[in-house]
């Protein structure tokens, strides 16, 4: 999986307003109702990223996930990214994050 250029990272990042670039990773949070909620969404992206056997950064802090994804294996940012994180934003979304 090739790193993505730059303008490529700006494009995808403009077609996805909640996350933001840091360094060679992206990232955004996720705003549950409550603990176990946020855990249930936990379980829900950990299902998307086995299933793309690519696999986020999550900080869980009571009904806030902090989530940052990068490809280790190319040492930066790829499609890859965009894909897991294009499925977070579903995610978050049907539990109205
Ligand atoms: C062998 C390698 O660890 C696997 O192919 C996967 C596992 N999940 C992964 N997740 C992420 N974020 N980056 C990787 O490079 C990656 N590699």
């Amino acid at each position: 999986m090739d790193l993505l250029e730059d303008s490529e990272v700006r494009r995808r990042l403009g077609e996805r307003p909640q996350w933001r670039r840091e360094g060679d990773e992206i990232r955004r949070t996720v705003t549950a109702p409550d603990f176990p909620a946020a855990i249930r969404i936990v379980d829900e992206i950990a299902v998307e990223a086995e299933k793309l056997n690519h696999h986020p950064d999550i900080d869980i802090r009571w009904r806030t996930l902090h989530l940052a994804l990068t490809t280790h294996d190319a040492g930066g940012l790829t499609e890859l990214d965009f894909t897991l994180a294009a499925r977070i934003d579903e995610i978050a979304a049907s539990h109205g994050g």
